[in-house]
């Protein structure tokens, strides 16, 4: 085998304050994240959002210190992953590629080709796929080939989605076995995992996996466990006005804290790094709206981070890839239900030429829109609670 590279795929944060407006603004201008109907929009959208949303934004971040961790934390799992696999004799060379901030996957993709990287294992950070997070990374991935004689002599493998792996399991019963521990009567801890939320017409119109891997995580991690303790499942962090997967996690621990519910141990799930929704929305945000629900031990469970049992598991993935056939963007299909890796290439808009001439007028007016609201500071997208 030749030179081999790893290159981990995240979302990327904002590393200090002045960076959270051109981070939001690279999000919004992602169509896996805002699908628009005509493609020109997109970017004096995103533009605009991004500036509304900023401060807000910013407020959160400066409660955790005025920026993500997440590529230091990045960085030490990557570095952890090269030590676990050198260690097993396996000379690698690991590298981080983000989907929204520094080090871009484009960076990345740079630096394995001036390494000369012969064979290639793609992992993605998000043990769930979704359309908006390991899906648009492919996706630009995808793009990045076509466009490079250069990567198309790349053997590469990708692995699309690892929610069921043994390691992985372990690692989160573990970090939740810690948890309810600490508690006077363990037994008596309710389990809640809050995973982050999708629209739901990414489920149900695009068939994004994403809803059933974080299902079935949960329910293998409650087996991994092997306690009778009760657990929940309920989705966070819902941005702008369309319905996103529920129940919602808010209204779940409000029920919850109706039901009875004194003890909590909070699970993040669809994450492997603490980030600004583990330490500023659940830490912060969803404490005080539990605590006042009547929740009286509302515990965290911490990220894996760089967990050892996590960090072998990554290895294991490697290690197992370099050995299985390759498998390849356009193939990438869902293990279970071969659902395609692109579920919303079937949910473009019509494009007839009546509808573009209704497309254009119908810009116009939300464009006009968007502008007085941006002067009023008040509107629809105020309402939504889309902007700040
Ligand atoms: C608007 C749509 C969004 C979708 C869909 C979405 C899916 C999604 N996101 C994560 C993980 C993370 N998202 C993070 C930040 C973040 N995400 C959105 C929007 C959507 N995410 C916004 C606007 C932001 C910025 C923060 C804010 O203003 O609220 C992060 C944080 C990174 C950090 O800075 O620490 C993570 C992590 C997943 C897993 C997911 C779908 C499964
Ligand atoms: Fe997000
Ligand atoms: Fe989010």
């Amino acid at each position: 085998m030749g030179r081999v590279g790893v290159l981990l795929l995240n979302l990327g944060g904002p590393d200090k304050i002045e960076d959270v407006r051109p981070f939001l603004y690279n999000l919004f201008a992602d169509p896996e994240i805002i699908r628009l109907p005509f493609p020109w929009l997109q970017s004096p959208l995103a533009w605009l959002i991004s500036t509304l949303r900023a401060k807000r934004s910013q407020e959160n971040y400066m409660q955790i210190g005025g920026g993500s961790p997440l590529r230091r934390i990045t960085e030490e799992q990557a570095q952890a992953l090269q030590d676990q696999l050198r260690q097993r004799g396996q000379d690698v060379s690991v590298y981080i590629g983000m989907r929204y901030w520094h080090p871009f996957t484009e960076e990345a993709i740079s630096r394995i080709k001036r390494d000369q990287i012969e064979k290639l294992v793609i992992l993605p950070l998000y043990p769930q796929f979704s359309i908006s997070t390991s899906g648009s990374s492919f996706r630009l991935l995808e793009q990045l080939w076509e466009q490079d004689p250069v990567l198309q002599k790349i053997d590469y493998t990708v692995i699309p989605t690892w929610y069921d792996r043994p390691g992985y399991l372990a690692a989160m019963a573990d970090l939740i076995a810690q948890e309810i521990d600490q508690f006077e009567k363990p037994e008596d801890v309710h389990v809640f995992f809050s995973a982050h939320g999708v629209p739901v017409s990414y489920v149900e119109e695009a068939g994004d996996p994403y809803q059933r891997e974080i299902e079935e995580c949960t329910s293998l991690i409650m087996k991994t466990l092997n306690r009778s303790n009760p657990y929940t499942l309920a989705y966070q962090s819902r941005v702008g006005p369309v319905e996103w997967l529920q129940p919602y996690t808010e209204e779940a621990l409000e029920e919850l804290a109706a039901e009875g519910v004194k003890n909590l141990a909070v699970v993040p799930i669809s994450f492997v790094s603490e980030h600004i929704e583990t330490l500023q929305e659940i830490d912060m945000e969803y404490r005080e709206i539990a605590e006042e629900a009547g929740i009286e031990k509302f515990g965290r469970v911490p990220a894996l981070n760089t967990h050892p049992i996590f960090i072998q598991e990554l290895a294991t993935m490697v290690t197992d890839a370099l050995n299985a056939p390759s498998v390849h963007f356009s193939e990438v299909a869902h293990p279970q239900k071969r659902v395609k890796m692109y579920p919303q290439e079937g949910w473009e808009w019509g494009m007839t030429t009546s509808a573009e001439v209704w497309n254009g007028r119908v810009a116009m007016i939300g464009l006009i829109a968007l502008a007085i609201e941006m002067l009023l500071g008040r509107g629809p997208l105020h309402a939504f609670g889309l902007l700040g």
